[in-house]
């Protein structure tokens, strides 16, 4: 029977058995294991993840109950709290937006294979599992996001910080976000030179007052272009996704935009590949997939440049749908969104761990 006898270190120590399945270390040496309260019967403590939008979630749940029971009593209740502390990939000394802990670039080869779809859907999923979230609509001449978040028209106002002035980012869906849609006409006629983009872009990171963020995901123009390179040379980020179709050309443009990042003089790291309309299918018949586009290019590119599939989403209707009416997909019941929440776990899950590599190799670094 659980009872007073029972100590902390107790606890501790049955822990100290549960190995946090990526990182490969075990909780109470990752300092994942916080408030541990014992009381008749019961004992209650926090597990810490590392982001909110853990996949592992449940499995850790699981693990830490089994080593309580099979290490101090089977017979006390394990009350269990989860939060998380996403971790950051900038080690609190960037001199740029300080409080943004990662910056994911969402790029492709081509253009139209769904990077904004993907990008606002992310974004929502990302939000929903508990995350502080922005995004940067680096598509200065073509923007899509307010469209795809119902925010057209809305203008972000703007404030006096410290003596200077910061555009408020637009919030929609509990989202900050930030779009040349919002600040210029979009009828006009005037073509953007590369400058003034990389202007536009500096000001979407510099002038506009995101605070906290645990993921700021930047949508790419296609391609890569001068906004590519301004935005590497701007801030250091985290990762780059790549959203591609299964079809040969998307997935020879693909190639080109993974190799971009993967530049030595650019080095960002690749956290994984999205196929996106990775097979047709009807709403009312999910089991009935039909690969018009070609089967497992994504599979294959990955496999090629060793990194992994983060999600494959299929062509549906309602996803286009739901994008023209600024409501993204993954905010409904389906299992369109049950694929968006997994594609979005899985890449929070590569960020957790590119930033426990980065901070093994800063370690290592130190102690040369
Ligand atoms: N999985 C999908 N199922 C159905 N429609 C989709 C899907 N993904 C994207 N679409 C639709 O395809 C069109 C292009 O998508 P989107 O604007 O996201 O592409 P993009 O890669 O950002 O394009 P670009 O970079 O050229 O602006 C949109 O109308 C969108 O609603």
């Amino acid at each position: 029977m659980g009872d007073l006898k029972i100590k902390k270190e107790d606890i501790l120590k049955a822990l100290s058995t549960v190995e946090e399945p990526d990182l490969k270390k075990d909780l109470v040496t990752l300092n994942m294991i916080k408030d541990i309260e014992l009381g008749i019967g019961e004992v209650r403590f926090t597990v810490v993840l590392t982001t909110p939008a853990c996949p592992l979630k449940e499995k850790i749940r699981k693990d830490c109950e089994n080593a309580i029971h099979t290490h101090v009593d089977n017979t006390l209740k394990v009350v269990i709290s989860m939060t998380a502390d996403v971790t950051s990939s900038r080690m609190g000394t960037a001199a740029l937006l300080p409080k943004v802990k990662n910056i994911i670039a969402i790029a492709s080869g081509k253009g139209g294979v769904g990077k904004s779809t993907i990008t606002a859907n992310i974004a929502v999923a990302l939000k929903q599992a508990g995350a502080k979230v922005g995004i940067i609509d680096a598509d200065i001449s073509g923007p899509s996001i307010p469209v795809m978040f119902g925010a057209e028209g809305m203008q972000p106002l703007v404030q006096e910080i410290d003596g200077k002035n910061m555009i408020q980012p637009i919030m929609q869906f509990g989202i900050k976000m930030i779009s040349m849609g919002f600040l210029a006409p979009q009828e006009s006629p005037v073509p953007w030179r590369g400058p003034m983009m990389t202007q536009a872009l500096r000001q979407f990171f510099g002038d506009t007052n995101w605070g906290e963020l645990d993921y700021l995901l930047i949508d790419l123009p296609p391609g890569t272009s001068d906004i590519h390179l301004s935005l590497v040379q701007l801030v250091p980020v985290t990762g780059a996704v790549i959203v591609t179709t299964p079809q040969k050309v998307a997935l020879s443009d693909a190639q080109k935009g993974l190799m971009f990042f993967r530049q030595p003089q650019i080095n960002v790291p690749i956290l994984g590949i999205i196929e996106n309309m990775a097979y047709f299918t009807p709403e009312e018949l999910p089991d009935n997939k039909y690969f018009i586009f070609g089967k497992d290019g994504g599979k294959n590119l990955a496999a090629k440049y060793e990194t992994q599939v983060l999600g494959e989403i299929p062509l549906v209707q309602s996803i286009r749908e739901a994008g023209d009416e600024g409501q993204p997909a993954v905010m409904s019941n389906s299992i369109i969104a049950t694929a968006f929440k997994e594609t979005a776990e899985k890449l929070a899950r590569q960020i957790a761990l590119r930033n426990a590599n980065q901070e093994k190799t800063i370690r290592v670094e130190m102690k040369v």
